[in-house]
């Protein structure tokens, strides 16, 4: 066992302080500040001296804007108050790439092993929230294992309220676009790039109009792009985790006959049926890919792996997503039997006061089971019933968010000197 003392150091050695989130101003060169919108009769604005005409007349243009309520795409001013535009009907001049924005989110963002990526942003929609306007709490739907995030820029419009509140554990932060772009010495643009499974909000605009874009972030490996070079930063200090963990490792009084080291992940993940948990590496946010590389650097050979069961205390741990699998319900087989009995599966403990020799499938002679020391609580959204669910009779809708574990295996204290 690992005493409480060693536990609370190595929890203490978690923290972690970089927020999930970039913000700032941009003051792009005068075209980064045209719009063109429309098909039959189109138009242009210039933000830099757009007049309340050419603001009612865009808001005309747009759609009321639906959100994605589950499988289905609902209408609700009670959740939702602003109109929108999809990207095929309009077109900006703004030259991301040329204004070094995309290097500095791709500096705050990309960590562990994703910082040999690069970010895509794919322009997505336009936004006008007026007066009254709001867009409540929620996350972003996941598009794909490689989304990594949303960047949402608000043009120089004054409007007071419209704050964007994003919140990720216990933190909010508050970006004011209007505030910041009017201090400003020249018209610019206000960007906020964040992880898509943070949830954000759009408080309600109490005067004027906030007109925004969104892009969805999506990684890209270079090695996949012949030509692409990429540059990574050198951000390889040793962390707190890795020198509290490393100096753990050398006490044989830490788990002195190994054991596993589990830690929950502080973000979800879009996952599929097909999603491989080991290329999931490459896509860590944030603490997690901070975890996973300490325990990379100390040889511990991290895993994710997805805990199945809606029990509170026992689970199946998993090395893959698995579907759903046949069960002789009738015959009084669980899906959880089946997973061990047929599919590898391993009866393991949820929370840290939970002994393995209870664990169901153990205590029956199924299984042997396999004690998890928790340093981060496991977040139990990975379960197969939430996975199945983003497929109900849509199959092409696809992703569903889900958080697995880093699990770490560490050898007998013997093995380990
Ligand atoms: O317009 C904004 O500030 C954010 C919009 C948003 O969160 C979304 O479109 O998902
Ligand atoms: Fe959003």
């Amino acid at each position: 066992m690992a005493t409480p003392a060693q536990l609370e150091s190595l929890k203490q050695a978690l923290s972690y302080d970089r927020p999930p989130l970039c913000s700032g101003a941009i003051s792009p060169s005068p075209e980064g500040l045209y719009l063109y919108y429309g098909k039959k009769n189109p138009r242009f604005i210039d933000f830099a001296s757009a007049t309340p005409v050419d603001l009612d007349l865009l808001t005309a243009a747009c759609d009321t804007a639906t959100f994605g309520r589950g499988n289905d795409d609902v209408y609700d001013e009670s959740y939702r108050k602003a109109v929108k535009m999809d990207a095929s009907n309009f077109s900006v001049q703004l030259d991301l790439a040329g204004s070094g924005l995309m290097t500095t989110i791709e500096d705050q963002l990309l960590q562990g092993e994703a910082e040999k990526m690069r970010i895509r942003a794919e322009l997505y929609k336009l936004n006008v929230y007026n007066e009254g306007s709001f867009f409540k709490a929620h996350r972003d739907t996941p598009r794909g294992t490689d989304m990594l995030g949303s960047l949402v820029i608000t043009y120089p419009t004054s409007h007071e309220g419209g704050e964007l509140a994003l919140r990720h554990k216990d933190r909010e932060w508050k970006f004011d676009a209007s505030s910041l772009t009017v201090t400003q010495p020249s018209p610019s643009l206000a960007y906020v790039a964040f992880y898509s499974d943070i949830e954000h909000e759009v408080l309600e605009v109490t005067s004027g109009r906030r007109v925004t874009i969104t892009y969805n972030l999506y990684l890209v490996d270079p090695a996949s792009r012949p030509g692409v070079s990429a540059i990574t930063p050198n951000l390889k200090s040793t962390s707190n985790l890795q020198t509290t963990l490393h100096g753990l490792l050398k006490s044989p009084e830490f788990l002195p006959d190994g054991g596993i080291l589990g830690f929950g992940l502080a973000h979800l993940y879009p996952v599929t049926f097909e999603t491989e948990l080991r290329e999931m590496a490459n896509y860590l946010k944030g603490e997690d890919a901070h975890v996973y590389r300490a325990c990379r650097e100390l040889q511990l050979q991290p895993s994710l792996q997805v805990i199945y069961s809606e029990g509170d205390r026992y689970g199946v741990m998993m090395d893959r997503i698995v579907r759903d699998p046949d069960y002789d319900y009738e015959g009084g087989y669980s899906y959880e039997d089946t997973l061990i009995g047929e599919l590898g599966g391993v009866s393991v403990n949820k929370i840290q006061d939970a002994a393995i020799e209870r664990s169901p499938w153990v205590s029956n002679g199924e299984d042997e089971g396999a004690f998890i020391t928790w340093i981060s609580p496991f977040n139990g959204k990975n379960q197969l019933q939430d996975v199945s669910m983003a497929y109900g009779n849509e199959v092409s809708v696809g992703y569903i968010y889900c958080s697995p574990c880093i699990i770490a295996r560490i050898a007998a204290a013997s093995d380990r000197i």
